[in-house]
């Protein structure tokens, strides 16, 4: 595979997957983004018929995971139960022994389609509904949003599932996809390098931060309380989550997008509520610190992806496990190329100083 996975230019806020500019694959739709980034070029029509066509068909889960899922307590977050489930089901996977490319291809395609279902129905399950089969005629967003819901999202929310999971699907050597590789570097199976990613997605420096923005959000509760509430997490040198990024320096290109698009869905349902109290905080945040204190903290992935879900009546619990839905492409994007090398990732002790 020639082109490389991902380019970031975290300086003039750039961002490409397999160098396609990110503004222009938010317009597609996820399969097309997920096939562009585990086989490395756009598919045609016929081949993107036959890869969604797969993954559609790999959607559902047996009836000893959904077991094992019933078993998972209701009140945790729901990447505690993903992690387990996804590291139970390779079990059930007649390619778990396979290493060649095509048997990890199986794998992969059951993966991304089976991880949305094992969050739908740990949700449906811990807030006492019955679980919902997926529907194989639906996108990946829309799909997801009617298994977590019991009914078929607006054509703009299921457009906004899609854009959020093409837009959360691939950022380099972030610390998840950093894991997944390492792990698949020593040659473990790709169940194994998916759970180490899911295990660092989930902290909040990382995936995590959008579940608390959404509850920063709530905190807030009215635009007026914005600016208080942020001068005062940063008289105590608190993070403000969503905000800053280790590469980029200026806004990133993914968080501009976000922002359009919760404003698109403010505007839809005519409650402008939520995004004005994201905007006083961003407000906030640039005058004291962008502006003030010469530090590059501007919105990242995670600030207006929050709002979103506001909009879209989806719990902070389920937050970070969507960024994993769009995420695990990503992660296997760079396991793929990683077991092309047949070389263990083993850095120095001395090069963490540098983190
Ligand atoms: C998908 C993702 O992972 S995107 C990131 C999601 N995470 C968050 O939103 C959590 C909040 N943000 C952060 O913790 C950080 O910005 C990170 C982890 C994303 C990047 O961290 P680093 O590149 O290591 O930056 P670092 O933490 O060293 O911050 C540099 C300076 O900016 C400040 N800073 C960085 N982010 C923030 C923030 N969100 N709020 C307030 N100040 C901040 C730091 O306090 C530090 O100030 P100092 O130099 O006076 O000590
Ligand atoms: O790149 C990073 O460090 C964090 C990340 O995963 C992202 O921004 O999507």
């Amino acid at each position: 595979m020639s082109k490389n996975i991902c380019f970031i230019d975290g300086l003039e806020g750039i961002l490409k997957y397999r160098e396609i500019d990110i503004n222009q694959l938010v317009e597609l739709p996820y399969d097309a983004v997920s096939y562009l980034l585990i086989l490395g070029e756009l598919p045609v029509d016929q081949e993107l018929a036959e890869y969604s066509s797969r993954l559609h068909g790999e959607r559902e889960i047996n009836r000893e995971v959904m077991d094992i899922i019933r078993m998972c307590k209701l009140n945790i977050d729901s990447m505690e139960a993903l992690r387990t489930i996804v590291s139970f089901i390779s079990q059930f996977d007649p390619d778990i022994n396979d290493s060649s490319p095509e048997g990890n291809l199986r794998k992969a395609i059951r993966l991304i389609a089976k991880i949305p279902t094992i969050v739908a129905v740990y949700y449906r399950m811990a807030n006492g509904k019955e679980p919902l089969p997926p529907d194989r005629s639906l996108s990946h967003g829309a799909n997801f949003l009617y298994m977590i819901r019991g009914s078929k999202p607006s054509q703009l929310e299921a457009e906004v599932m899609e854009k959020d999971f093409i837009l959360s699907a691939e950022h380099e050597l972030n610390a998840s996809t950093f894991s997944s590789r390492v792990t698949a570097s020593t040659l473990s199976d790709l169940y194994s390098a998916v759970v180490s990613g899911l295990c660092t997605l989930k902290g909040p420096l990382h995936g995590g931060a959008r579940s608390e923005v959404m509850n920063m959000i709530e905190e807030i509760a009215c635009p007026e309380n914005a600016e208080e509430f942020i001068l005062e997490k940063i008289a105590k040198k608190e993070k403000i989550m969503g905000f800053g990024h280790r590469v980029y320096k200026t806004y990133d290109p993914r968080g501009m997008i976000f922002k359009q698009l919760s404003r698109q869905l403010a505007e839809a349902k005519g409650d402008m509520h939520w995004y004005e109290i994201a905007e006083a905080i961003e407000n906030t945040v640039i005058r004291e610190l962008v502006e003030k204190k010469g530090k590059p903290i501007y919105p990242n992935v995670d600030f207006y992806s929050g709002v979103i879900y506001k909009y879209m009546d989806i719990p902070p619990q389920l937050a970070t496990s969507i960024f994993a839905i769009g995420r695990v492409s990503g992660w296997i994007a760079h396991c793929f190329d990683q077991y092309e090398k047949k070389k263990i990732i083993r850095p120095r002790a001395f090069m963490l100083d540098e983190c």
